[in-house]
């Protein structure tokens, strides 16, 4: 829900302002002298600047039409949260709605209220149940709210029943987690990513707002107005379906183009044959500090659901020189919308073609083996399901000792690490390295000293496993991939047995 006036529509798309990925992008030369100046996570980035920058641009932005105004009256909502719990515990019942808070703050609420009501299954009709809806509307009224939230995706119906008897704007945990992720989306793939999310999600709603686009999409998807062609006596419904599915084709198609750029950089990466590594987690579990931690990135670290939605990738090298790259990747959420999962597949896909999950959980959170459930479920629908995964427990310096001690005994495997402190990283990025796949073929070469760069290769790109400095030159055993083995050809000798 971006304006159309931040968003010039297709000439954003081709300028893509996406980090360079490795291998052409080096890493940012003040990052790197941050890191070797000792501790640095990101979080002494400069919040500040990169937060009013957002304001402004939103305040720079001129307001076109009546949607605008309406879609930034949105920043200043006032809320009460609704949840309706099934099943599980009280507890589960109070973090989701906790989360919910979270979400919403990030989105720019005040939050007045929460309520929860324990029921069987949510009402068809209202969502909560019938008689509560009257209770609802007392709540709204004595807080003087503008906006309900339901916790969960509700039907069409139902949010046009509540709306029309509490009478402000309800809007459920879908639509909210497509607005953040409108808010934050940087690049043009990002945006370009959202926008079809919430077109995805708002096709299928159409009637349900009164059949009126305007209302909720805001100045972006009529950013196409002007269409010629409105066929006589055409409602306004038909042609804003129309409108949608003509805009959705065209996103569809300049998403297409930005995926086959990262695709010819990807199948560079693995012409090299160069490992990857993708860190994953929910939100704010401090993939982008671990990130830094590990590389001295600079990517943006925030206490912010969803703050990074462009995957960054930079290039590490092992304690022994080989090259591999790291990948930041978008966080995910209980409930992730399927049209967000959807599309953002192209990003996702950075994971589901990755070597090594560095899988981050948030220790101190307090049902880390929840977050890991709905990550794996993600992982698990976007074909990342059978990638090797290490777990890492995060934020441990935070962390309750008891937790702590808890996940160690579930997950005998993981790593305990603060990216605050810099605790257990050392060992993380050992585990990293173990983890990469090895070379396969082992060459013995007797190599010439002038051709001191093949050494140099396979320091990078292989395992050095012995060397001996004889007078020809450097007798080499080491293990390499299928090209440098076809490099080593010319000076293979037999083995010494
Ligand atoms: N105490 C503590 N805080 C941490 C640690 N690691 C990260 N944080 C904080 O947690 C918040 C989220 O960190 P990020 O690195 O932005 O998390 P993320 O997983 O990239 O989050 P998204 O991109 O929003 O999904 C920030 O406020 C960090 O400073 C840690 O080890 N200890
Ligand atoms: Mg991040």
């Amino acid at each position: 829900m971006t304006s159309a006036a931040e968003n010039p529509l297709d000439d954003a798309y081709v300028d893509d302002t996406a980090p360079e990925p490795y291998p052409s992008g080096e890493p940012d030369p003040e990052a790197v002298a941050e890191d070797e100046s000792g501790g640095y996570d990101g979080a002494q980035w400069d919040l500040e600047d990169r937060l009013s920058l957002r304001r402004v641009a939103g305040l720079s932005t001129e307001l076109t039409d009546v949607t605008e105004v309406e879609y930034r009256q949105l920043r200043l909502e006032r809320v009460v949260l609704v949840s309706v719990w099934t099943t599980g515990s009280e507890v589960d019942a109070e973090n989701s709605l906790l989360e919910l808070k979270l979400l919403a703050e990030t989105a720019g609420s005040e939050i007045l209220e929460g309520l929860i009501q324990r029921r069987q299954r949510p009402d068809p009709a209202t969502y909560i149940g019938r008689g509560k809806v009257d209770e609802l509307r007392q709540v709204v009224v004595a807080t003087g709210a503008d906006t309900v939230i339901c916790d969960g995706e509700l039907a069409p119906a139902q949010l046009r029943n509540l709306e029309d008897r509490v009478k402000v704007k309800v809007i459920d945990r879908t639509a909210l987690i497509l607005d953040i992720f409108a808010q934050h989306a940087k690049s043009a793939e990002g945006k370009a990513q959202v926008e079809l999310a919430q077109l995805q999600y708002l096709k299928q709603r159409l009637r349900g707002w009164g059949g009126n686009l305007s209302r909720q999409a805001g100045g972006r998807a009529s950013g196409g107005a002007g269409i010629g062609g409105r066929g006589p006596g055409e409602t306004k419904l038909e042609t804003d379906r129309r409108r949608i599915n003509s805009r959705i084709a065209k996103l569809r198609a300049s998403l297409r183009d930005m995926d086959s750029t990262r695709e010819t950089k990807r199948a560079e990466r693995r012409r090299h044959e160069i490992p990857s590594v993708a860190i994953v987690g929910y939100t704010n579990a401090g993939k982008s500090s671990l990130l830094n931690r590990l590389t001295g990135a600079g990517v943006l670290v925030e206490d912010a659901l969803f703050a990074t939605l462009d995957p960054t990738t930079r290039r590490a090298e092992t304690t022994d020189g080989r090259v591999y790259t790291l990948t930041d990747t978008v966080g995910f959420v209980r409930h992730l919308p399927h049209d967000l999962v959807e599309a953002f597949a192209s990003t996702l896909e950075e994971s589901a073609q990755a070597d090594l999950l560095v899988h981050v959980v948030d220790g101190s959170d307090a049902d880390p083996v929840g977050q890991i459930k709905a990550v794996r479920t993600v992982l698990g629908d976007i074909g990342a399901g059978k990638v090797a995964e290490l777990i890492v427990i995060n934020k441990a310096d935070r962390a309750e000792p008891d937790q702590l001690t808890t996940l160690r005994s579930q997950y005998p495997d993981a790593m305990i690490v603060s990216a605050r402190t810099g605790r257990g990283i050392d060992e993380l990025r050992a585990r990293v390295e173990a983890g990469l796949p090895r070379p396969e073929i082992e060459v013995t070469a007797l190599i010439p000293y002038q051709r001191g760069d093949l050494v140099n290769r396979i320091h990078q790109a292989g395992e050095l496993l012995d060397v001996d400095h004889q007078a020809e030159g450097s007798l080499v055993r080491a293990r390499v991939n299928a090209q440098l083995a076809g490099m080593l050809e010319p000076y293979q000798v037999a083995p010494a047995s």
